[in-house]
């Protein structure tokens, strides 16, 4: 089976006006003409099978958008083939936006002023989806996000956390094989974020959408997306799953053993220790598949251990340590 979505090479150059620094630096920008080029997107590749639910990830500017808008054909490539379903996003743009779906956190696709189920009832005419086909999809999602109540209110009148549930249902109403999610959980509370993201993983998984989804929030990317791109200056730095990324940067599991005294300090076989505090001590596992059986069995036996807790490390320490490190030149563990 080809890839559902492929990159190879692609660049995206912007050009942005000089501006030198202070004031001085601003108004000679008026008048003179020199711009510099950018590389929002710098040499990127990597293919996606159907079925797949990818997170892309990066910090502030690092390109994430401008890729986004290059697969759904909003922006053309500098250099570089992009091939979404079999297709040049930007050149077959009306086919390519049929079988795709994009949410855009930012920016709403709804009618503003009319009720919900209008622009529902719009979308159903511009895909001229079949009326029974239209229905069932309807009655699908609404029970699953729960948006009875909220079909014939206008769109202006809704929360943030209401409103993108229903973006999120207008963006698949049409079936779309692969659907784009610019931070599709901004803005949104705890509660709400949970919704969108078990919803997201369900309809992946129940109905094989691909998904391509960006956020600032490593959570919604744990729950809804088993494989990373990360990203930054335009450069794919990673692409692997979480766990991959842990290994590679030894971020390791902890284990949490709580006496119920103080206990003298001891080792263990493949456990490092990082903290001794009163009668809680934590060890780092330097073993990956050592189980928390295999522990318990190496551990002094005169202990009065009184609970034993495996904890992973957090993931948004996790990114932080990755953007953190120090890199001569990018590291490409791409296809780790
Ligand atoms: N239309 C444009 N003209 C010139 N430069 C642009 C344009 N759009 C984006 N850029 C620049 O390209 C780079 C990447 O921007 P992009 O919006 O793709 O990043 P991002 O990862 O989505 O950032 P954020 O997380 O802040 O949304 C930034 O340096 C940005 O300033």
């Amino acid at each position: 089976m080809p890839p559902i979505l492929s990159a190879k090479h692609v660049v995206k150059r912007y050009r942005q006006r000089k501006q030198a620094s202070g004031l001085f630096g601003a108004l000679k920008s008026f008048v003179s003409s020199g711009t510099d080029e950018i590389a929002a997107v710098d040499d990127i590749s990597f293919d996606l099978e159907a079925g797949e639910a990818v997170g892309y990830l990066g910090p502030n500017g690092a390109g994430k958008s401008t890729m986004i808008k290059m697969m759904t054909g909003i922006l053309v490539p500098t250099h570089g083939h992009l091939s979404v379903l079999g297709r040049v996003p930007h050149v077959d743009r009306m086919k390519n936006t049929r079988e795709i779906g994009t949410v855009f956190g930012q920016r709403s696709q709804l009618w503003w002023d009319l009720p919900v189920s209008e622009s529902f009832d719009l979308s159903r005419h511009i895909y001229g989806m079949p009326e029974g086909h239209f229905r069932k999809n309807l009655d699908y999602f609404v029970t699953l996000l729960d948006l009875n109540d909220l079909l014939l209110r206008p769109v202006r009148n809704l929360s943030l956390g209401q409103r993108m549930r229903c973006e999120i249902v207008l963006a698949l109403l049409h079936d779309p094989k692969i659907v784009f999610l610019d931070e599709p959980t901004i803005g949104l509370d705890v509660v709400a974020k949970d919704i969108v993201r078990k919803f997201l993983r369900r309809i992946n998984l129940e109905r094989g959408v691909t998904l391509v989804v960006t956020s600032h929030d490593m959570q919604d990317i744990e729950a809804i997306c088993p494989r990373l791109l990360m990203v930054d200056n335009g450069k794919l730095l990673f692409d692997g799953d979480l766990s991959q990324l842990r290994n590679h940067l030894g971020t390791h599991r902890r284990v949490k053993l709580q006496f119920s005294h103080s206990v003298p300090a001891f080792s263990v076989v493949d456990l490092q220790l990082i903290e001794a505090k009163e009668s809680t001590v934590y060890f780092e596992i330097l073993r990956e598949n050592l189980s928390l059986l295999q522990i318990l069995e190496r551990l002094p036996k005169d202990l009065p251990l009184e609970d034993v807790r495996l904890e992973e490390p957090d993931t948004d320490e996790v990114i932080r340590a990755f953007y953190g490190m120090s890199r001569p030149e990018p590291l490409r563990v791409v296809g780790a």
